[in-house]
């Protein structure tokens, strides 16, 4: 039988217990080998980040340093070019078995604005996605989602079947953080102690990271 991959892409700027809780959740239910955290080094659809990429991807491995199955994957670092997720997965699947399966992650925020990504359509011909609830999203699918929605999401979310191809509402804790909450604490000097790893904070002040400018 095919391994069972979960991968879960971000800017991470920084990463936040809002991505751990979830990915750890989705990977229990899932019974994934292992879950990629993926940060981008160019992400394709926002302003340049704040915090470079080698130190996003360090803060994410820090994060997830012993908390099998979470893992980090830095591919998208060592391309030169937008860090656009269709490319992500076809460089995967050149190194993965053929009846392996991959399950993509995005949150619903991020599953709205799935018309707008790069070939788009073939996204589904090499994973399944799994979209995480949002507490803070707005609840209706974009018009332009709808008959993608009627056409590939399955009902019971453990029944996906095949390497790739279904959509499934995965439920998790709902936990109402984003990186900018957080990014907007620390530039009016405040704490955000339990919002992130206690690594990922000594970190972030070790490096004097998000600090408002004097
Ligand atoms: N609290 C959360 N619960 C569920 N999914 C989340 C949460 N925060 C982020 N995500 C999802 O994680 C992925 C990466 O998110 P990203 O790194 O942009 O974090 P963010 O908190 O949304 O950042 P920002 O506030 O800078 O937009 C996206 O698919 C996003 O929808
Ligand atoms: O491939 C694209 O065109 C594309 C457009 C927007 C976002 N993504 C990916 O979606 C993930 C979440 O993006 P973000 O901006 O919410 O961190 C991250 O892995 C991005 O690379 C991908």
């Amino acid at each position: 039988m095919g391994k069972r991959i979960g991968l879960f892409g971000g800017t991470f700027d920084p990463v936040h217990i809002g991505h751990l809780r979830g990915a750890l959740e989705v990977a229990e239910q899932f019974g994934f080998d292992e879950l990629r955290l993926i940060p981008s080094a160019r992400p394709p659809h926002r302003d340049t980040p704040q915090v470079s990429a080698a130190q996003r991807l360090e803060m994410v491995q820090l994060a997830v340093a012993g908390v099998a199955p979470l893992v980090v994957d830095d591919r998208e670092l060592k391309r030169e070019r937008p860090s656009w997720t269709i490319e992500t997965l076809e460089s995967l699947r050149t190194e993965l078995d053929a009846d392996d399966q991959l399950f993509l992650l995005v949150g619903w925020d991020a599953f709205c604005g799935l018309p707008s990504w790069h070939r788009w359509s073939e996204l589904l011909d090499h994973c399944h996605i799994l979209v995480l609830q949002r507490p803070d999203a707005d609840s209706e699918a974009p018009e332009d989602l709808r008959d993608l929605l009627a056409a590939r999401s399955a009902v019971d979310p453990q029944s996906l079947q095949g390497p790739s191809g279904q959509i499934a509402f995965v439920w998790q804790t709902p936990l109402a953080i984003s990186a900018t909450q957080i990014r907007q604490l620390l530039g009016e000097g405040r704490s955000v102690r339990f919002l992130v790893p206690d690594a990922v904070l000594a970190y972030i002040h070790a490096h004097d990271l998000y600090r408002a400018p004097n």
